[in-house]
C-alpha cells in the first residue's frame, strides 16, 4: 500500500492496536509518528514498534501528510484548536477520525473548515489483524484518499464502507463496542465455569478456545446461516436445547437489540453535545 507519513495524535488503546497492526503488515516504522502529552505511553510505543514519538501535536502533525484523530471525543476540540492554530491549518493533509460521536461537520468546524476528512470506527482487535473498521467519507473525497484509509485499515483487519454518517454509529454498536460484548460474556461464562469447580485458568482455556473455535466456524461456513450453525450443535431432546431455550426465555435477542440501540443513541447524543 500506500505508505504516507501518518501522525497519530492521542496514545491510547486504539493507536497501539492500531500501531501494532500496522507495524505488523509491514508499514514501516519510520514512517509512523504518535504524539501524546505525557511520555510512558509514548515511550512503550517507540521501544514496542520503533516509531517516533513526541509530546508535541504540532511536531508529529508537521512532519506527516496524513494524521490519525485518536482521542477521547471529549478532548478532541481541546486538542484541535491549539494544532491549528501552531500549524495555521491543516493544509492538504488527510485528517482521518476514529472518534465515536464527532459528525464530519463538528470536526470541520474544529479543525477551522478543513474537508479533507474521513471518519472510521475500528475496534481493538485491530491489535492482532482482526480489527472491524467502518469508513465514511463525503462525497469530495477523492479516490486516493479513500483508498489510503481502506488500505491502512486493511492492514489491521477487515472494512466496510457506509454510505451515510449515520452508519458509523451504527458500526459503533455492531463492531466498535462489540468486543466488550462478547467479553461480558465470556467473563459471566467463566464466572459460573468457575462456580462448577473449575479453576480460573481451566475456565479460561475452555471459554476462549470455543468462542474462537465458534468465530471460525462462522467465517469458514458463509454458505451456512448463524441459525445453522447453531442447529448443528443443538440435538433435538439434548443438552444445548435447553441452555437456548433457557437464554430464549430470557429473551436474549430483545436484550442485545436493547444494547445495541443504548450504543447508538449514545453515539448520537455525543454528536449533540460536542
Ligand atoms: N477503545 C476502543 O475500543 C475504541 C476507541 N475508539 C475511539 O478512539 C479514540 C481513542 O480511544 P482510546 O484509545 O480508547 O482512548 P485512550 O484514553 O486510551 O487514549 C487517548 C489518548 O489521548 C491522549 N490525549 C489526551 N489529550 C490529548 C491531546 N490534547 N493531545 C494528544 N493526546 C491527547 C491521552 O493521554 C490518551 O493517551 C476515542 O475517540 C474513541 O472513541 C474507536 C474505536 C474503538
Ligand atoms: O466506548 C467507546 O466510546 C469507544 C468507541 C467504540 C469502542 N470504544
Amino acid at each position: 500500500m500506500e505508505q504516507r507519513k501518518l501522525a497519530f495524535i492521542g496514545a491510547g488503546n486504539m493507536t497501539r492496536s492500531l500501531i501494532s497492526g500496522l507495524i505488523q503488515a509491514g508499514y514501516p516504522a519510520d514512517a509512523i509518528w504518535a504524539a501524546n502529552p505525557s511520555r510512558e505511553k509514548l515511550d512503550s510505543l517507540a521501544a514496542d514498534f520503533g516509531i517516533h514519538i513526541t509530546q508535541d501535536n504540532a511536531e508529529a502533525a508537521s512532519r506527516c501528510e496524513a494524521l490519525v484523530l485518536a482521542v477521547k471525543p471529549q478532548m478532541m476540540a481541546a486538542m484541535l484548536s491549539p494544532l491549528v492554530q501552531s500549524l495555521g491549518g491543516f493544509g492538504d493533509k488527510l485528517l482521518i477520525s476514529i472518534a465515536a460521536g464527532i459528525s464530519l461537520s463538528r470536526l470541520e468546524q474544529m479543525t477551522g473548515g478543513h474537508d479533507k476528512l474521513v471518519r472510521t470506527m475500528p475496534n481493538t482487535p485491530s491489535l492482532l489483524g482482526l480489527g472491524m473498521t467502518g469508513l465514511h467519507a463525503k462525497a469530495h473525497i477523492d479516490e486516493s484518499d479513500r483508498r489510503y484509509c481502506e488500505q491502512m485499515m486493511q492492514c489491521v483487519g477487515k472494512t466496510l464502507w457506509v454510505s451515510e454518517e449515520d452508519g458509523i454509529n451504527q458500526v459503533i454498536a455492531a463492531a466498535g463496542s462489540a468486543p466488550a460484548y462478547f467479553f461480558l460474556f465470556m467473563e459471566a461464562m467463566a464466572e459460573h465455569a468457575e462456580k462448577q469447580g473449575f479453576s480460573a485458568e481451566q475456565a479460561r482455556l475452555l471459554i476462549q478456545q470455543t468462542a474462537l473455535g465458534a468465530a471460525h466456524m462462522v467465517e469458514a461456513n458463509p454458505q451456512l446461516s448463524l441459525a445453522e450453525l447453531r442447529a448443528q450443535v443443538t440435538s433435538k431432546g439434548g443438552t444445548t436445547a435447553e441452555a437456548i431455550r433457557s437464554f430464549q426465555e430470557q429473551d436474549l435477542n430483545k436484550l442485545v437489540g436493547q444494547a445495541m440501540t443504548a450504543a447508538v443513541a449514545r453515539a448520537r447524543e455525543l454528536e449533540a453535545q460536542l
